[in-house]
């Protein structure tokens, strides 16, 4: 078995352990020396692929789990992924389709492009408009609802709860309409909120595709939760559904609703589509899912390692607080186009994002071979075989000292003239992230109202602030930092 497993990875040396990372023992033992885990990229990110002198290594477990391709080269990247939209390049199946109907990011070939050419119109320059002004509301709600009005110093414990909450909160109500409010109560103690649900669903997809779906129906008061929060958030995702539908059918006399034109009435529309451009409902939910998830969660962990960075460098702080200043000094809120004179806290958000890339991994399965070019260790051509399943590990990518020399190292600078379309954490090619120009308003806008208003500092040494942050790990599906305490001080 192991040798036809290193033959189908053409025995490109690399990594012999007994269980794959993603599999259930692999998973469940974590990252030891002779089992990477699912947060070896991260854990070995100085040491891998052999110190970085390998652009690909290979991943051939001995006991448990499929083998695969991996690489840390940009150049390497961008070659496999030149093959997207052709026939080579295909989404392993379980990667999301199998929880909630096929979507967007799950899907491969024409069914992605109908998906792409469904979902990509929505977001326009309308939309972000819409990111701002709910960012500034949602900035406002935080404060008041935190009880921070009168504050002139607050200590924040676990500070990451909050992106995540105003992540949510965003694409909730600038992508499906949904008046998601900041004070997430129940109306009935005895059910979840749909935020609620969405937290407990997002933190424990990969349990989900791991773990047996019996197992949730033991006696077990955490599995009893799980199981309520996914069921139920099923049928939130069905009211939504058909409220939205009543509102295209002009059962309702909102006028704000039908003229909308957000993802959800993209997704709704595409229901009574004839065509290459149709939807059937549970692929509908599939996208929504899979939409909310992938906009929330990424952002939400970078805006966090932004601010755990800057709280860190006081001197890039000020720098970006100056920018801000004078970025948005003519109003009292930003504007679209004021966000893009923030160009240096654009790239302290880029470089938090470098070092910790919320998109960890880019997997494709090769259903054709591909030649590609590699530099390291020597200068050659290496075929990759059909059934090759290749991951393009985002961490050692990132954490490259080839592409990015001391990557440990916080520099904002290194981003200095790079146009934002070609920023690798978004991914590459004709399936790069769909959400970028979301993410950069949302993300911008409120850092900059953040960082506007109050000073932040680390209520431990900078050294223990950087251990905190580097407790990561996938939260849900994106990576994220660990729990981190901030310390805010009034600027006026
Ligand atoms: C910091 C924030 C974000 C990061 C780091 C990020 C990262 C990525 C990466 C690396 C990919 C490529 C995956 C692949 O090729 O397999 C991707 C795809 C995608 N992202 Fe994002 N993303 C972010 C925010 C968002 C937001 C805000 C949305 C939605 C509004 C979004 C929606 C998507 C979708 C739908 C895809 C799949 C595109 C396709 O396959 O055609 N992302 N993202």
């Amino acid at each position: 078995r192991f040798l036809n497993a290193r033959n189908s990875v053409n025995c490109i040396p690399g990594m012999r352990p007994l269980f794959a990372p993603m599999s259930l023992f692999g998973a469940a033992f974590g990252t030891r020396w002779w089992n990477p885990g699912l947060n070896w990229p991260w854990e070995w990110r100085k040491t891998g692929f052999f110190n970085h002198t390998h652009d690909v290594i290979s991943l051939v477990p001995l006991i448990s789990g499929g083998s695969s391709v991996y690489t840390c080269s940009v150049d390497v990247a961008r070659q496999i992924l030149a093959a997207e939209g052709k026939t080579q390049l295909f989404k392993p199946r379980w990667i999301a389709a199998s929880l909630w109907g096929e979507n967007i990011v799950a899907a491969s070939g024409d069914q992605w492009r109908r998906h792409r050419r469904i979902v990509a119109p929505a977001l326009t320059p309308k939309t972000y408009g819409l990111v701002v002004a709910e960012t500034i509301a949602v900035y406002k709600e935080m404060i008041e609802g935190e009880n921070w009005s009168e504050d002139k110093e607050i200590l924040v414990p676990d500070f990451n709860r909050l992106p995540r909450k105003i992540a949510l909160i965003l694409i909730s109500r600038c992508g499906f309409g949904l008046p998601m409010p900041w004070a997430d109560t129940p109306a009935d103690q005895s059910r979840l909120t749909f935020g609620k649900s969405l937290t407990i669903v997002t933190e424990t997809v990969i349990s989900r595709l791991i773990i047996p779906t019996w197992l949730y129906k033991l006696p077990i008061e955490r599995f009893r939760i799980i199981d309520q929060a996914w069921s139920g958030l099923s049928s939130f995702m069905h009211t939504f559904l058909e409220t939205r539908k009543d509102v295209q059918r002009g059962d309702t006399d909102s006028t704000d609703e039908k003229q909308r034109g957000d993802i959800l009435s993209r997704l709704v529309a595409a229901m009574s589509t004839d065509g290459k451009l149709n939807l059937d409902e549970q692929e509908v939910i599939g996208n929504i899912f899979t939409l909310m998830v992938a906009a929330h969660e990424t952002t939400a962990a970078v805006i966090t390692a932004t601010l755990g960075f800057l709280a860190i460098h006081e001197e890039e702080q000020e720098k970006v607080y100056a920018e801000i200043t004078t970025a948005i000094l003519a109003s009292n809120a930003p504007t679209l186009d004021d966000l893009q004179n923030l160009p240096y806290l654009l790239a302290c958000f880029h470089e938090a994002m470098r070092i910790y890339p919320a998109g960890v991994a880019v997997v494709r399965e090769l259903t054709d071979d591909i030649s590609i070019r590699i530099k390291r260790p020597i200068e050659e051509t290496m075929v990759l075989r059909q059934g090759t399943l290749v991951v393009i590990d985002m961490i050692a990518l990132h954490h490259n000292p080839n592409t990015f020399p001391e990557p440990d190292i916080f520099k904002p600078s290194r981003w200095a003239g790079t146009s934002e379309h070609d920023v690798s954490m978004f991914g590459f090619g004709a399936r790069a992230c769909i959400g970028r120009k979301f993410s950069h308003v949302e993300a911008l806008c409120f850092l900059a109202l953040f960082l506007r208003d109050w000073k932040i500092t680390v209520p431990v040494s900078a050294t223990e602030t950087e251990r905190e942050m580097g407790k990561a790990g996938i939260n849900g599906l994106a990576f994220s930092v660990g729990p981190i305490s901030l310390r805010l001080r009034r600027r006026k």
